[in-house]
């Protein structure tokens, strides 16, 4: 786990990820997000393959979900042996009552969204904390480095406010698992965040920005430990 998440477990995190962990039956390709919500589903499906004999394949979505699947004893594939996953579950750092979503608060946004669009049911686990009327959290966007300035002018046009990620354990800058940078962008509240979307995707140099529009299947914990399940 990072630092970011080590200090973020919670009752709530875990009743949403082991009731999302549920909807995974046998056979199944499983796409493995990250975070420290996603982390309560992973470690339950490990548990079931263990204990049960769960037959499962798992196809992660970043190094943090590969070593704890591995740590967990789920076997593991690729996108390239297994291209259509049926369920793909993973975390959200904010999300709103159309369930829109904004990921990468631990920079891993960019493989999250190519898993989950790969596959055919999407959950998001989170607790009630993350939930919102409507997005304003900053958006995570992985930015090439050599375009770095350029996409940091476009954002501003866009009306944005990007901030260069800096990590916390290394001077500089985070860097994502596939080498990038991320550039935080707060843009106040997002009205329309399939337009918002469409403009960032156009922007020369952004690898992948974290708002997501394919989220199926919303389970958010409760503080009395119950989930409420909401669906698209
Ligand atoms: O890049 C990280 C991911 O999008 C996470 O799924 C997201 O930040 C939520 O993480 P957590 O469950 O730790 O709040």
């Amino acid at each position: 786990m990072t630092e970011r998440n080590k200090s973020a477990d919670s009752a709530e995190k875990r009743a949403a990820g082991i009731a999302a962990s549920r909807a995974v039956e046998p056979g199944m390709v499983v796409g493995l997000g990250t975070g420290s919500t996603v982390a309560y589903a992973i470690r339950e499906l490990g548990r079931r393959v263990r204990e049960e004999g769960l037959e499962i394949l798992g196809v992660v979505t970043s190094y943090q979900s590969e070593m704890l699947a591995i740590e967990a004893g789920i076997p593991l594939t690729t996108l390239a042996q297994h291209p259509e996953l049926d369920i793909a579950i993973d975390g959200a750092d904010q999300i709103d009552s159309n369930l829109y979503a904004i990921k990468g608060g631990g920079a891993a946004h960019t493989r999250e969204k190519i898993v989950s669009i790969s596959a055919k049911r999407f959950l998001v686990v989170a607790d009630e904390s993350k939930t919102s009327l409507q997005l304003d959290k900053a958006v995570p966007v992985e930015v090439l480095p050599f375009a770095k300035e350029l996409v940091t002018k476009k954002i501003r046009n866009l009306g944005g406010k990007p901030e260069l990620r800096l990590a916390l354990r290394k001077d500089g800058p985070v860097i994502t698992d596939n080498g990038n940078f991320i550039l935080d962008s707060s843009f106040c509240v997002i009205n329309d965040p399939e337009s918002l979307a469409l403009k960032l995707s156009t922007i020369p140099g952004v690898i992948e920005h974290g708002i997501f529009s394919n989220v199926d299947e919303l389970y958010i914990g409760k503080k009395d430990g119950s989930v409420e399940i909401v669906k698209k």
